[in-house]
């Protein structure tokens, strides 16, 4: 199969055209409960592409954190396959949350699980953890090129405990996190509009303290269920905010499953976001 357009070019298009936003397709027990369904795979189901076939074609992004299907064992993957595939059919870009991350040459596996043009789970862009080191993601970088795909590193996470490691000093005086980022940068290093790898960095951090000029997009969860507003966007990354991708999962999904609240949610992130960046 033909590659596909660069993915951090698809991506600045989408995020101009749809507004800049992510959603977040997390189908939390508490979440299918609430929407009236039953906690197993039809549940699942329903859920999954009740939020695809209502906000499939105005929002940019979803992000399926794979957890939640894997949970249901290979039916729950199966359910995770068909959402992939609804998403994309509809024009959405589909980031999947997987946070990968292992010795390279498994890595390597993992890159053909997700980033390989020909595998039923291929995404724009899957989500990788650096702390096995940053070169040991390169064969998703890699396969991330060949495939016009995407790769989003986690550099500062959203959660309280992400600081232990990501804020520890290196040798050079740089966070750990710097460190991370340095290295995005470098593999975006003359892409236009938008390189491909993305950083994560959440909104709940009051501040990031770090160079966030990778010239790739900064995947930003955290807002609404985690604390963070869009006003709180703005503190965190300065200079850096057109390249935000705001992300929010249960703040949208709460309020399914009727189509049109799932749409107002999701259209009232989309102008939060976008009267923060004016
Ligand atoms: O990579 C992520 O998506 C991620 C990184 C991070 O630092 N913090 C974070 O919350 N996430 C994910 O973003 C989603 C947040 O969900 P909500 O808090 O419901 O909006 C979850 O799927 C998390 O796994």
């Amino acid at each position: 199969m033909s590659p596909l357009e660069p993915f951090g070019a698809r991506l600045r298009r989408a995020m101009d055209a749809r507004g800049p936003l992510c959603v977040g397709i997390d189908p939390h027990a508490a979440l299918l409960t609430g929407w009236g369904l039953d906690d197993d795979v039809a549940g699942l189901e329903r859920f999954a592409l009740t939020v695809v076939e209502a906000l499939g074609e105005s929002t940019a992004v979803f992000k399926p954190q794979s957890a939640f299907f894997e949970r249901f064992g290979s039916r729950g993957v199966a359910v995770l396959e068909r959402a992939v595939a609804e998403a994309r059919a509809r024009g959405a870009l589909v980031l999947m949350d997987a946070k990968r991350g292992d010795i390279g040459s498994t890595m390597a596996a993992y890159a053909a699980t997700y980033l390989d043009k020909d595998s039923p789970l291929f995404s724009d862009a899957l989500t990788v953890s650096p702390y096995l080191g940053f070169g040991s993601l390169r064969p998703a970088l890699d396969a991330a090129e060949v495939s016009g795909a995407g790769v989003f590193v986690l550099a500062l996470t959203s959660n309280p405990e992400g600081a232990e490691v990501q804020r520890a000093a290196l040798a050079d005086g740089r966070s750990v996190a710097q460190a991370v980022l340095d290295h995005v940068a470098a593999e975006n290093a003359g892409a236009s509009p938008l390189g491909s790898v993305g950083a994560v960095v959440g909104a709940t951090l009051g501040e990031a303290r770090a160079d966030l000029a990778v010239n790739g997009p900064l995947l930003a969860p955290g807002v609404g269920a985690q604390g963070a507003t869009a006003a709180d966007l703005r503190g965190v990354f300065g200079a850096a905010l057109p390249n935000v991708l705001p992300s929010v999962s249960r703040d949208v999904l709460r309020h399914g499953p009727d189509a049109g609240a799932l749409r107002a949610a999701a259209a009232r992130h989309v102008d939060e976001v976008r009267a923060v960046l004016g």
